[in-house]
């Protein structure tokens, strides 16, 4: 079930380092939010925030909140764990474990959880690589090591891994940047697929890949090395490359820095 995230005024920080100034944004259930931005902005630092991956890092704090559907994942009574099991998270380079098979890379998540009965995991196995729009070219070497697949094709394996827990939320860190075009392509259609099922917010340098696969696009920059990244902006995607409100933006989508 796709769920709505609503970000309140967070601060991000690195030890005594902030990284991230006063975000506040919404993300709507069933569509795709693209963050960019000039490097060290802080786009992967608030992404990493919102399925709480960002305190694994030694010394990283928040403070703000992140509610989805309404619950702030921050709560005390909250179990991390059990919030990055809702909020998927896939990265820059695929990282399937490289010698497990295909089907168990994908069935990962769930053996974990405990699940051991073999025709559920098939099941699952084969729902999520048909999610990832992978069935067909691997259906006949599931049991081949994860790690003998093209670039492309691990990436969705992961997004496949990603999806078969059933996730509300799927969060992308620049997913396309280790692949080429063609590669490329396919992810992005997949992502337009999986938008009718997820809530999905990507990280992305490529501000065609922005303009081609979100609803919406928020824009972040920084005012000078040293210093927070702040969200300037966040729109409709077709209002912010044509009409956006603030001259930063319009300075960054033209090419004018960053
Ligand atoms: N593990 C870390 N420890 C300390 N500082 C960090 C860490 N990760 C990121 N930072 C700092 O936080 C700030 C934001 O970094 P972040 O990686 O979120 O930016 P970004 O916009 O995603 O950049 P890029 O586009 O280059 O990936 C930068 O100043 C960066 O140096």
């Amino acid at each position: 079930m796709a769920k709505r995230i609503d970000v309140k005024d967070l601060n991000i920080y690195y030890g005594k380092f902030q990284a991230v100034d006063g975000v506040t944004l919404s993300v709507p259930p069933r569509s795709v939010t693209a963050f960019i931005g000039p490097s060290g902005c802080g786009k992967s630092t608030v992404l990493r925030s919102l399925n709480r991956m960002h305190e694994v890092t030694p010394g990283a704090s928040c403070d703000g909140q992140v509610l989805l559907d309404g619950e702030d994942i921050y709560a005390s009574t909250v179990d991390p764990v059990s919030v990055r099991r809702t909020i998927g998270m896939v990265f820059q380079r695929p990282n399937p474990f490289p010698t497990m098979s295909i089907k168990d890379n994908v069935v990962a998540g769930l053996r974990l959880a405990g699940v051991k009965n073999k025709k559920e995991l098939n099941e699952v196995a084969e729902r999520s690589l048909r999610g990832a729009n992978l069935w067909a070219e691997v259906k006949d070497r599931l049991d081949k090591p994860g790690g003998g697949l093209s670039g492309g094709q691990q990436q969705r394996l992961c997004i496949a891994r990603a999806i078969a827990v059933q996730p509300d939320v799927l969060l992308m860190d620049e997913p396309c940047s280790a692949l080429d075009p063609i590669s490329t392509l396919a992810i992005e259609d997949l992502i337009t697929e999986l938008k009718q099922q997820y809530t999905i917010v990507i990280v992305t340098h490529n501000m065609q890949q922005a303009a081609r696969v979100s609803d919406q696009t928020a824009f972040f920059n920084l005012a000078g090395v040293g210093q927070p990244g702040r969200l300037v902006e966040v729109d409709a995607t077709e209002k912010i490359f044509s009409n956006p409100s603030q001259k930063a933006t319009e300075d960054y989508i033209s090419g004018r820095f960053g």
